[in-house]
């Protein structure tokens, strides 16, 4: 069938995967801290961060005519993220000639090249919580190429002025920048424009394509589509904008936000769908755990230290924990959530991705397609879910402190009755000889007592440890155990064996840790900033092939189903609470005790 103008990866794979990689542009200086943010609304913002208050939009000549705006001077290095951040030693960026072409604006060819970013579903939830901030995060720092234009598209009525105002209110800034991040702003918001059109329409996008076209004049153009829109309307507007807006020239390519599908079935269908105007190529299906800083380091914390990769295997490690923590239910996402639930929502995707690099052999290179055909043999080699492993939950409500807060089901967009479960937690096995008889235990929930996303990893017993009785009884907590938090505060630390100081010999467990906010004083970025540069690059790295896919589903479909045919009802936890003591039981009979989230260090 008709593909999309194929796909031409230009990519600097070799500068941005060489341990010369970094977010410090190279025009930066070298104690650049561009995190610290400025917020013009409701922006999360990590711990760190400051705010302040930039003139609102409203208040600023924003609304620049299409092609009026051009990109503020950029440095030839423009988006480069090539440079060494070592913390200790910066080298400089040792990006190739082709690359530095490409970023400053050319298609390595010669000719000048544009990038046009859709927001599909402009007026969504995520384009504003995510999108449009990461977007004006890589402007800000440089990132996005020279010439670049950024639509919304989605139904609803709003001219370019008011979508500036819309985005506007969803801006932070980095704050060692602060002096110029109102200017920032506008610049970013005057390459920001809007058209309504239908999601089905090939008449609409063919309107946004001559829109497009107008920006684009006279150079190359790749074209970027983001579906920040539910997933019904998924392959409407890809066979739309295939057909009536993709690039004539250039490369286009297309985001696909999560659910991919509900289980094996749909999200073949899906996949068959997206193929039929999309090569494989084209697709990059975000899981944007994956853009995660802690989750991107995991592989470098494998490979690139020696006293770890030896220790990965069964032979000392003896259970695996993936722990996923919300501390507020469905609130206003329940209508989505129903027809999901915590297993498809975190388990399937979000925890299944981290274990599948956590597990993985070492790729061959740091290439995409390496790294993804480890992935797969990964989740190949894993056991399908039973239901005997797995407990499921939902969340009733409950009162503290004079509040009460509200039951799953209190939510008026939740059928009453459904036995959706918002937590879970199973035992997955991994039968490959590095694996074998190891539990990886996943554990996700809504409305707990903490917010929070954790690796933990707990090493065996010392054999014969010669200090075994300094221990007292209880064994099972002398041992080694590494803890990745993913979020929040990220740290890595390992709980070691000490001797108390003093005369007597006391052990106590102490913590050599790696405090990011301590040791680091740059911001991390958000996930979606990583997602979008590599979508831009053309990096799919971080991105889901269809084959892991379809895999990571085999492990969950035919559990889902049978959870759904028997209407196993879930244990009811309070809102707020640690979840279902099953959970517990579940663990004990691995002989695991779960790692308590956020809680220690
Ligand atoms: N929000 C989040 O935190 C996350 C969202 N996602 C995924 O991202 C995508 C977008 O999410 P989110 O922004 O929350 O979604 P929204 O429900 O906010 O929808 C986005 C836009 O799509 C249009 N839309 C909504 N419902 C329909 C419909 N039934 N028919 C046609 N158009 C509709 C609306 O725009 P208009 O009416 O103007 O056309 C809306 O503003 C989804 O696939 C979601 O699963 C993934 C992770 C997190
Ligand atoms: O994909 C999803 O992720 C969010 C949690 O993301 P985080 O980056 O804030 O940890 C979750 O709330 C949502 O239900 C799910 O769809």
């Amino acid at each position: 069938m008709a593909a999309i103008a194929a796909s031409n990866a230009v990519v600097s794979k070799s500068t941005r995967l060489s341990s010369n990689y970094s977010f410090r542009p190279s025009s930066a200086p070298r104690n650049f801290h561009p995190w610290t943010s400025i917020s013009l609304a409701n922006s999360k913002i990590s711990s760190g961060c400051v705010r302040a208050q930039v003139t609102p939009l409203e208040q600023t000549s924003a609304a620049a005519p299409a092609q009026s705006v051009e990109a503020p001077a950029v440095n030839v290095f423009g988006t480069s993220r090539g440079s060494v951040s070592t913390t200790v030693s910066p080298v400089e960026n040792k990006t190739p000639l082709s690359k530095l072409k490409e970023t400053a604006g050319f298609d390595g060819s010669g000719n000048e090249s544009t990038v046009s970013i859709t927001v599909v579903g402009a007026s969504g939830d995520l384009a504003k919580k995510k999108i449009f901030p990461a977007l004006f995060a890589l402007f800000y720092e440089g990132f996005l190429p020279k010439h670049f234009t950024v639509y919304g598209y989605a139904r609803s009525k709003m001219t370019d002025a008011e979508l500036r105002i819309m985005v506007s209110k969803t801006l932070t800034c980095r704050i060692d920048q602060r002096e110029n991040c109102g200017e920032k702003m506008e610049q970013f918001l005057g390459r920001c424009f809007y058209h309504s059109g239908q999601y089905d329409s090939e008449k609409n996008f063919a309107e946004l394509d001559k829109k497009l076209k107008e920006h684009e004049v006279g150079r190359v153009s790749n074209r970027l589509f983001y579906l920040s829109i539910p997933p019904n309307i998924f392959i409407d507007a890809v066979k739309c904008a295939s057909l009536s807006a993709s690039s004539g020239n250039g490369w286009t390519r297309v985001i696909v936000e999560k659910p991919f599908g509900r289980d094996s079935e749909s999200s073949a269908a899906l996949t068959k769908a997206l193929k039929q105007y999309l090569e494989e190529d084209q697709i990059f299906r975000i899981d944007h755990y994956l853009g995660k800083e802690l989750v991107e380091n995991l592989s470098v914390l494998r490979f690139s230290n020696l006293i770890f990769e030896p220790l990965w295997s069964r032979q000392y490690i003896r259970n695996v924990q993936l722990i996923f923590s919300e501390d507020f239910g469905t609130e206003g996402r329940g209508g989505y959530f129903d027809n999901y639930g915590i297993i498809r929502d975190i388990m399937q995707n979000h925890l299944l991705q981290i274990l599948a690099l956590f597990a993985m052999e070492t790729p061959v290179s740091l290439d995409a397609e390496d790294i993804r055909n480890e992935k797969v043999k990964v989740l190949r080699s894993m056991r399908p879910v039973k239901l005997d492993d797995v407990v499921v939950g939902q969340y009733k409500s409950h009162t503290r402190g004079g509040i009460n807060y509200p039951s799953y089901t209190d939510d008026e967009t939740v059928p009453k009755g459904s036995l959706t479960p918002t937590f879970a937690a199973a035992a997955l096995f991994i039968d490959n000889a590095r694996w074998d008889g190891v539990p990886f235990l996943m554990k996700a929930g809504k409305a707990l007592h903490t917010k929070g996303a954790e690796i933990r990893v707990q090493f065996r017993h010392v054999p014969g440890n010669l200090y075994n009785r300094n221990f007292g009884t209880d064994l099972d907590r002398a041992t080694n155990e590494l803890v990745i938090r993913v979020q929040p505060d990220e740290a890595i630390y390992l709980k070691i064996n000490n001797k108390v100081p003093g005369l007597g010999m006391k052990l106590d467990r102490s913590n050599l840790n790696l405090h990011y906010a301590a040791r680091y004083s740059k911001e991390i970025p958000d996930a979606y900033e990583r997602l979008l540069l590599d979508a831009i690059e053309g990096e799919r790295r971080l991105f889901i092939r269809s084959d892991e896919l379809d895999a990571a589903w085999s492990l969950f479909t035919p559990f889902l189903k049978e959870l759904e045919e028997k209407k196993i009802i879930p244990e009811y936890y309070p809102y707020g609470s640690r979840g279902p003591v099953g959970a517990h039981y579940l663990a004990a009979r691995y002989k695991v005790r779960w790692g308590d989230v956020g809680h220690e260090q």
